[in-house]
């Protein structure tokens, strides 16, 4: 379907589970002036996500235009086969994982109900839960997995195409299967090599852990996330994060095998050959809105710890017409001033750093 044939999102939007996912799809829906109804097993997170202007709770009564599903994976199966039985509205969930939510509802529902259900997967999302983690613009420029089974009616999956539309983020078909093996790699792998990272800090010196910069809080921010979530989504994708594993073992012990050789004579360049596939890696990332990767160049810019400071410097960087990519916020230690690093183009960088300098800021190189 082209975008101008999809079916309009009119609402009633009902919001099953308002937690991080599902507050701040309603936060959406709300800001499009549609009518959000909100269902959550906890009391507490229904008067948080209503208060935050996310809707209002869900009554009998209500007849939702599509339902969203976003409560955690075990629980996914049984909300969708709820919503197909209560309502006659469209259903979606917003699982990490969609082949065994999906069996799991085939098998209890008729054909003509399971035509009213799509899977689907926002690729955005915290390391934080809650709908008090909750944002309007979590799904800005993201990609989002719309995963419809070989029975599904295709104005379900045009409907749930709006809503990721709607949402500000750019709607991929996938087949089910084929959506868990991509998320295994790029997201389930890297979730756990946090983990084991970050594991490794636990019991750390104390003056170990003083020393950390930015390079750590990059690659452990994910580890914080809900270890019961982070259970239920790796059991339900345990083949091909299995898989993964087993080909990261095989790399460690070349890595470590490299390490052991240094690079004296008679050592391989096996230790280099790892890390540019590193390299590789990374520049194999698509950039934002699934355009390809733009280089980036960090600019270190000194901002005194002061009210408004921070506000007064992305003011200026947008006067000077440099977008700024991503941001990191560094305290030094003992010093009245913050070291913060703006992302920007790598073409942009030089521009931006000679402009900060005439307008006074101090810059680093
Ligand atoms: N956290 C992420 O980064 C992320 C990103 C994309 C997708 N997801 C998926 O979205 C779903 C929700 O994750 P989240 O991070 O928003 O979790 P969350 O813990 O913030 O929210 C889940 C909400 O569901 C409620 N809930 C639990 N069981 C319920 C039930 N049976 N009926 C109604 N409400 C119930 C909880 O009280 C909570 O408010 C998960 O399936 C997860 O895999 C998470
Ligand atoms: O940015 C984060 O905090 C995330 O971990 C989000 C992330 C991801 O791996 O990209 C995590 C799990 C979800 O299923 C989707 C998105």
């Amino acid at each position: 379907m082209t975008e101008d044939a999809l079916p309009p999102l009119t609402g009633p939007v009902e919001v099953v589970g308002a937690g991080l996912i599902g507050t701040s799809i309603a936060l959406v829906c709300r800001r499009l002036g549609l009518d959000v109804v909100l269902r959550d097993t906890s009391a507490k997170h229904i008067r948080t996500a209503t208060g935050l202007g996310a809707g209002r709770a869900a009554t009998a009564a209500d007849r939702p235009q599509l339902v969203v599903v976003a409560v955690p994976p075990a629980e996914i199966a049984g909300a969708v086969v709820d919503a197909l039985s209560r309502t006659d509205a469209v259903v979606t969930d917003v699982g990490s994982v969609k082949a065994a939510p999906l069996a799991a509802v085939a098998d209890r529902v008729r054909a003509s109900d399971l035509a009213r259900y799509v899977g689907s997967h926002p690729m955005a999302g915290s390391e934080r839960s809650g709908p008090l983690a909750a944002s309007a613009a979590l799904f800005d420029g993201r990609p989002w997995a719309v995963t419809p089974h070989a029975g599904a009616d295709p104005r379900a999956v045009g409907l749930v195409e709006s809503l990721v539309l709607e949402c500000g983020a750019a709607p991929l078909l996938m087949d089910p299967a084929e959506h868990d093996r991509a998320v295994a790699r790029i997201s389930h792998l890297p979730h756990l090599a946090a983990v084991l990272v970050a594991g490794r800090l636990a019991a750390a010196p104390a003056e170990h852990l003083a020393l950390s910069g930015q390079g750590v809080r990059d690659v452990t921010r994910v580890a914080a996330s809900d270890p019961a979530l982070w259970q239920q989504i790796l059991e339900s994708n345990a083949d091909a994060v299995l898989d993964l594993l087993g080909e990261v073992r095989a790399d460690l012990d070349a890595l470590m095998s490299a390490v052991a050789a240094g690079s004296g004579p008679g050592a391989g360049t096996d230790l280099v050959d790892i890390l540019a596939r590193g390299n590789a890696g990374t520049a194999a990332i698509p950039g934002k809105h699934g355009g390809p990767a733009r280089p980036t160049r960090s600019v270190f810019v000194s901002v005194p710890d002061h009210p408004g400071e921070l506000a007064r410097l992305f003011g200026d960087a947008g006067e000077i017409g440099v977008n700024i990519e991503d941001v990191h916020i560094d305290h030094d230690p003992g010093r009245p001033v913050g070291l913060t690093e703006l992302v920007v183009e790598k073409g942009r960088a030089e521009h931006l750093l000679a402009a900060l300098e005439s307008r006074g800021w101090t810059t680093h190189r």
